[in-house]
């Protein structure tokens, strides 16, 4: 019943060192693997909650699961949790969940790139049955969302306005596809454009041409140093150079102004808010005690 920061003190207290030790390899060699596993856990708990359920695979009368959603488009490194919990089964068999995996994964690429180490609690069960990809049709945010849809979403979690600009703050890390900036930089009418530092919006239309043909890839850094988790999202973004609606959004919103200009300044204080954001986002939805199941790989549900 419920998480608890000592849920495999007995049945696998080794746990968060063979998820450490087994990505410190995948970290060196792919550093781009911390910023997709973070955006991982992000698509994962959004839906249905942070049961590993975007980790099925189609097959076994799964025909269409989430990552049929054009929502999960960039979405990568699934395989990875898969490979660390084939790591933990060797060991413990059968007692870790791949939910409590893939939030250990986005915990430590928050870490491995300078961010907060965060201590999260454990204890999650995984889902015995996969969404289609009408769920995250509907609950994914689009590249186009804005400021209230954004405090929706996060607020819904229990997190205040300081912790729902911290954990936008993930933007700090990663890269964002030519194709989900298409609206955004070929508005009709250019209000998309308004705010935006001049030399910035001629960049991103360079780099993003209009149209379909490149735009799966070609993409933009999400902000200046996209491997390491640092305040640059916050400093960008005041700057006008923030890549997405959202970004660029809260700068001028009343509500958020304030807080994006303070994590601009405060590095601390956003790492701070991020803690607590993430353990929030971690828990939702969540599965516990006698609910959902252990799967033996993450991608299949039995
Ligand atoms: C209203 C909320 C949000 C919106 C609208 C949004 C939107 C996006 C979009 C459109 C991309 C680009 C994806 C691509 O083109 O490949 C992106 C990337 C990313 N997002 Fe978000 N996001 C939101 C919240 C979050 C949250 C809460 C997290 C994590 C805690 C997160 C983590 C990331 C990361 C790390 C990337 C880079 C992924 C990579 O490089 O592979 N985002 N986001
Ligand atoms: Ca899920
Ligand atoms: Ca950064």
């Amino acid at each position: 019943f419920g998480l608890s920061y000592n849920f495999y003190e007995k049945s696998c207290p080794q746990v968060e060192d063979i998820v450490r030790k087994g990505l410190q390899p995948i970290f060196l060699t792919d550093p781009t693997s911390a910023p997709a596993l973070l955006r991982l856990m992000f698509h994962d708990c959004q839906v249905q909650g942070c049961d590993a359920s975007i980790l099925v695979d189609p097959g076994n009368g799964n025909e269409a699961t989430e990552m049929a959603s054009s929502k999960n488009l960039g979405i990568r490194k699934r395989e990875i949790v898969s490979m660390v919990k084939s790591m933990v089964e060797a060991q413990c068999p059968q007692q870790v969940s791949c939910a409590d995996i893939l939030i250990l994964a986005a915990r430590e690429a928050v870490a491995v790139t300078g961010g907060p180490r965060i201590k999260v609690p454990l204890g999650r069960r995984d889902s015995s049955h996969a969404p289609s990809h009408r769920l995250p049709d509907a609950l994914l945010p689009p590249a186009t969302a804005g400021v209230s849809e954004m405090l929706n979403i996060f607020t819904n979690k229990g997190m205040n306005l300081e912790e729902s600009v911290a954990v936008l703050g993930a933007h700090t890390l990663g890269i964002t596809h030519c194709s989900n900036l298409q609206n955004r930089l070929y508005s009709r009418n250019n209000d998309e454009l308004r705010g935006m530092e001049p030399g910035f919006a001629a960049f991103l239309r360079l780099t993003c041409q209009k149209g379909p043909l490149t735009s799966n890839l070609s993409f933009v850094l999400n902000d200046p140093t996209p491997f390491s988790f640092d305040n640059e999202y916050y400093v960008n973004a005041m700057r006008g150079r923030g890549v997405l609606k959202i970004d660029a959004e809260m700068v001028s919103n009343p509500k958020t102004a304030h807080v994006m200009k303070h994590f601009s300044m405060n590095e601390a204080d956003f790492f701070r808010a991020f803690y607590s954001a993430f353990v929030k986002l971690s828990r939702y939805g969540v599965l516990t005690g006698k609910q959902g199941v252990i799967r033996k790989n993450c991608n299949q549900l039995s």
